[in-house]
């Protein structure tokens, strides 16, 4: 299988040493995974390949015949500054590498350096180049607003500006190799998008999803790693970890603010150095697969609260995407109740019903704590109980009856009352209740008696005694 390119953009490495060109370039391959290589022996060709374009970030030796690195720096920053050179040197001296630095260089390295400090330089750069392009696409996407692969989000139905905006940013950080984090409330559609970020990446694996709440470290670790044979009582056959059976493709990592201590620091790990081991083997493996993380809980609070590690939660913050509850968007219940009033007929076998034209207004009164989620299981339980022509609204308001009695009451420090120096008499409260429910039922009735407890009737003789 042929492997994705990785960085998107070609890296050049320039030294007149070829056995030195060949052993970096492997090196870069197998601890980096940067497989995007173009090499030069011949400092007198760099300019050229420059100018045919591709290339993002150049690794430049300083003595060579020819032309000195020096003065490569120099025409590079002059033709292409959008290029980024670290310069790679055989002295380790001082003045020449503030020179380089000041000529433009992104960094200095000494070849004799640890690997560690070479291949880190180079990751260093390419994430930089990586935040520029995704910075640039963001610009470019928030000015025309238009997306270009409106077809990764066909099975989100929304007309949410927040939305769409969002998806503007999941297109533009889509391609990113780094961690991208989805947060939102449970239902409201993570896994949703994460299939669109993972169709939009370019990656060319499958997309392979674990629910990590409620795995112990050792699960977790043998979930995401595997084991060889025999890593442990009961282990008979080596097993590969989800990593590899994401391959080249996405891991997506669903309730990862459920994740022990032990297993994020294993997380940590793995997205740092993008290197894991198998249960029982020392030989390291190493990750191609992009990761995406999600989850309902408030990983700020959890940070804050010291049971979400601060390196992981600002590793995996890099990209966030923050999905807003179904009750921020009310504009999207009536074309969700749509959507799925069909697909339910259609799954159940029965003729597509039509609502009655106040349901959507109702359920927009209503909190949907379950979210996009608890709408579609309301719609396919009204659909499978539907017989008339006209879809029966019973179904959804004893679903929302019961949430609402189920919800608890405010806890005694959020009595509004209790900010008011006089209390209001019944009468008084009675009114602004009335008058507060009239408003979110958008001056429908019979919505506005329901919110209250009352019958229609009841209120409409209130209204009537207030004129
Ligand atoms: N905008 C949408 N359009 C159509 N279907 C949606 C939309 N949002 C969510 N859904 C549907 O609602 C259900 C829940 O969505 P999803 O599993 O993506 O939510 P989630 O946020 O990942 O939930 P959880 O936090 O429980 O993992 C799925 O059946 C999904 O197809």
């Amino acid at each position: 299988m042929k492997s994705t390119p990785y960085p998107s953009f070609s890296i050049l490495l320039v030294d007149d040493e070829p056995a030195w060109l060949k052993s970096f370039s492997l090196t870069l391959k197998s601890r980096a995974g940067i497989n995007n290589v173009l090499i030069c022996q011949d400092s007198r060709e760099v300019m050229g390949i420059l100018d045919r374009g591709g290339v993002g970030l150049v690794l430049l030796d300083l003595t060579m015949p020819h032309i000195s690195g020096e003065t490569l720096l120099q025409q590079i920053a002059e033709s292409h500054p959008e290029i980024m050179t670290i310069i790679v040197s055989g002295m380790n001296q001082l003045d020449t590498a503030v020179r380089c630095m000041k000529l433009g260089a992104f960094d200095y390295i000494v070849k004799t350096d640890e690997e560690d400090r070479l291949v880190g330089g180079a990751m260093r750069a390419i994430r930089m180049l990586e935040l520029h392009q995704e910075f640039r696409a963001m610009s470019d996407r928030m000015i025309s607003r238009e997306l270009k692969h409106p077809e990764a989000f066909a099975d989100i139905v929304t007309s949410d500006r927040a939305m769409h905006d969002l998806f503007n940013y999941v297109e533009a950080v889509s391609p990113s190799h780094q961690p991208l984090l989805i947060t939102g409330e449970s239902g409201v559609g993570k896994e949703l998008i994460a299939r669109a970020v993972h169709a939009l990446s370019g990656c060319q694996g499958p997309l392979v999803a674990v629910n990590v709440a409620g795995l112990d470290d050792t699960v977790f670790a043998d979930t995401l790693f595997g084991h060889v044979r025999g890593a442990y009582t009961g282990a008979d056959q080596a097993r590969p970890g989800m990593i590899e059976q994401a391959g080249n493709g996405t891991l997506f990592l669903d309730e990862i603010g459920d994740l022990s201590i032990a297993s994020q620091v294993k997380l940590l790990r793995l997205l740092q150095e993008g290197e894991y081991f198998q249960l029982g083997s020392d030989r390291p493996k190493r990750m191609n697969a992009r990761i995406v993380v999600a989850t309902h809980r408030d990983l700020a609070a959890k940070e804050a609260a010291g049971t979400f590690r601060r390196d992981l939660y600002y590793r995996l913050c890099t990209h966030r995407i923050q999905i807003p509850p179904l009750r921020e968007r009310t504009a999207d219940i009536p074309l969700l109740l749509d959507y799925f009033l069909e697909q339910a007929a259609q799954s159940l076998g029965k003729k597509k019903p039509t609502p009655p034209k106040e349901l959507a207004q109702i359920l927009a009164t209503y909190s949907f704590p379950g979210n996009v989620r608890e709408l579609r299981g309301m719609v396919y339980n009204a659909v499978s109980l539907h017989k008339e022509r006209i879809l029966s609204m019973d179904s959804f308001l004893k679903a929302i009856g019961r949430s609402r009695v189920e919800q608890p009451l405010p806890a005694l420090h959020e009595n509004p009352f209790q900010s008011f120096e006089r209390i209001p008499t019944f009468a008084e409260a009675a009114e602004l209740l009335v008058e507060e429910a009239i408003s979110r039922a958008n001056g429908v009735q019979a919505i506005a008696a329901r919110l209250l407890g009352i019958s229609a009737p009841a209120l409409n003789k209130r209204l009537k005694q207030r004129k």
